[in-house]
């Protein structure tokens, strides 16, 4: 895809576009025409603060935090950072959408170097390697030290995306059966890689001798391996953290080692890099530690040099279409006709995502008449859908490469008449294993003046704005229900901004729908639930 509004050509040809390389990587040739490179390995921050007005585009690994002093300093010209490699959590996306900033990374360069790194963290953990490189150069010679074999063992994995499938690979290889959590990505690729998937975290974590993560760090994974997580695996397990610093907290995993539930663990990662000398680790039994290392070999730095200078250097020409991470992509004309309609289509997603995670299918319906050809309101759909669980931030550029990557197949059906709104949306989402039960969502909406309006929820009609959180509550249709699940929401202070019922028929399931201004805890979702007149309640954010 082509989006001529970062720079034209006639401006290509007249000035060399400018692009820093602030960070240590194999850049490989600095020479292209029309662009004047500059590598500059590690830059101290203030120099980059300082030389960035004269660039057009920055090339960054983790070590550079882009927050808003450094987009500050950078004043008008930046246009693209590059991150050379994958995680973003260093950069302010936010920030650098507000200013117009495209913000590009290289994925698919240093994920075998970092699966082999996580295999390389779980080998030392299990045969003491840290522990007897230390007594020996000490002096001491030990071999009382009695390790542990992986064969025959259970590898739990946590997010089973590009990286933690490499992983899985390799572990089998080491004769470990392989089990793992990621809701996100279809069954058949559990199948394909020969995994069994795990239905909840905790499952996971009770069935499995060994545990490694590869997630990005996001609002939902950030400290998702805590103490009580911990405490659910098996004494004498080992857990292996080469994603994200955090995603384990750091003080359960030092207290899990420290007490011996643990039999060991490696981490390539911080929250705080480079870490303070008192840090908690550095004094903690059996831990391996290496200084984020992960994407450090000779092959992964050249091709996430040649990865990433390539794709930023396409940028500035105009064209996105390979590693976007927040990029804006639809003209003006379109966004004016089609505006509240996009922001239907991503919310609707967004809602099924949470209803329906890693479908295989997902099946758009428009009736009516739209102002425009409505194809971009289905890539707005799968960014609501496929949005939280990746660092390619899904956008309207990158949101059905990222669904065809993800074996999530698409349908599009177009009717003419729509008997009850002037237009209406219906997405529909199917998932399940090859052979099992599939189980299918649907939700419909509308738009009113540029505001998007829920129209059907499942088999039932409601009228909603899909704003703040949804509480989706079924019962019996009989009288009552609502009155007592009002009184219980009032009880705890909790605002009811809008309100829908529906049934299928009279005396049949009912469903209520709830718009909350806050969320609900997870006690309070209980609560509702054992209410006698609730079948099954189910909270939703949009
Ligand atoms: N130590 C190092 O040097 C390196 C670390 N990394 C880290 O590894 C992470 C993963 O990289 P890739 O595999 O390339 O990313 P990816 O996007 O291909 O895979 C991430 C997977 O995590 C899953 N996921 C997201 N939220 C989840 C949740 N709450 N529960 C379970 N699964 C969840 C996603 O569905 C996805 O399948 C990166 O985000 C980066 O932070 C990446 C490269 C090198
Ligand atoms: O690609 C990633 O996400 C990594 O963690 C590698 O980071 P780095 O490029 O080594 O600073």
């Amino acid at each position: 895809m082509t989006v001529p509004v970062l720079t034209s050509p006639d401006q290509v040809a007249s000035t060399p576009l400018r692009v820093l390389i602030c960070d240590e990587m194999n850049p490989g040739d600095l020479h292209h025409e029309g662009f004047e490179i500059d590598y500059e390995g590690n830059l101290p921050r203030e120099e980059t603060l300082r030389r960035l007005p004269e660039y057009d585009a920055l090339i960054t690994r983790s070590r550079t935090k882009v927050d808003r002093e450094l987009l500050a300093a950078a004043g008008e010209r930046l246009r693209v950072i590059g991150r050379g490699g994958v995680g973003v959590d260093n950069i302010d996306l936010e920030a650098c959408s507000r200013r117009g900033i495209l913000v590009l990374n290289a994925p698919e360069s240093n994920n075998v170097s970092a699966a082999e790194l996580a295999i390389m963290h779980l080998l030392a953990a299990a045969r003491g390697l840290t522990r007897s490189d230390r007594k020996t150069r000490a002096g001491e010679w030990d071999r009382k030290f009695l390790g542990v074999e992986l064969k025959d063992k259970t590898l739990g994995i946590v997010g089973l995306g590009r990286i933690g499938s490499i992983v899985a690979d390799r572990a089998q290889g080491l004769r470990l059966k392989v089990v793992a959590f990621d809701p996100y990505v279809p069954e058949n690729k559990f199948e394909r890689l020969g995994v069994e998937r795990a239905a909840s975290l905790d499952e996971l974590l009770t069935q499995v001798d060994f545990l490694t993560v590869h997630t990005p760090l996001t609002g939902e994974t950030q400290g998702m391996i805590g103490t009580r997580e911990l405490a659910l695996l098996r004494p004498g397990s080992i857990v292996v953290n080469a994603a994200r610093g955090g995603i384990v907290e750091e003080a359960a995993l030092v207290e899990a080692l420290k007490s011996g539930h643990l039999f060991g663990a490696g981490v390539d990662v911080f929250v705080e890099e480079p870490p303070t000398p008192d840090h908690p680790f550095l004094g903690a039994p059996n831990l391996g530690i290496t200084a984020h290392l992960g994407a450090n070999t000779f092959e992964a730095q050249e091709r996430v040099g040649a990865e990433i200078v390539g794709r930023v250097l396409a940028a500035l020409h105009g064209d996105v279409s390979r590693g976007a991470v927040n990029a804006p992509a639809l003209d003006a004309r379109t966004l004016e006709l089609l505006g509240g309609h996009l922001d239907l289509g991503e919310k609707l997603g967004r809602i099924l995502a949470q209803l329906l995670p890693g479908a295989h299918d997902l099946e758009v319906t428009f009736r009516g008449e739209f102002a425009a050809d409505p194809a971009p309101i289905v890539t707005a759909a799968l960014v609501g859908y496929l949005s939280g669980s990746t660092d390619e931030r899904p956008n309207m550029i990158n949101a059905r490469a990222l669904a065809k990557e993800r074996g999530l197949n698409l349908a599009v059906r177009e009717e003419q008449d729509s008997p009850d709104y002037q237009t209406e949306v219906v997405v529909k989402v199917t998932g399940g294993a090859q052979g099992e039960k599939q189980r299918t969502r649907t939700v419909g909406g509308t738009v009113f003046g540029r505001s998007p309006r829920l129209t059907r929820l499942r088999d039932y009609r409601v009228e909603l704005a899909p704003e703040g959180f949804i509480l989706i509550a079924s019962n019996q249709d009989r009288p009552g229900a609502v009155a007592k699940l009002s009184n219980l929401l009032g009880t705890w202070g909790i605002n009811i901004a809008g309100m829908a019922l529906g049934r299928a028929q009279k005396g049949g399931q009912a469903l209520f729908t709830l718009t909350l201004d806050d969320g609900l805890t997870p006690e309070q979702l209980q609560a509702i639930r054992d209410l006698d007149v609730i079948d099954s309640a189910f909270l939703v954010r949009v």
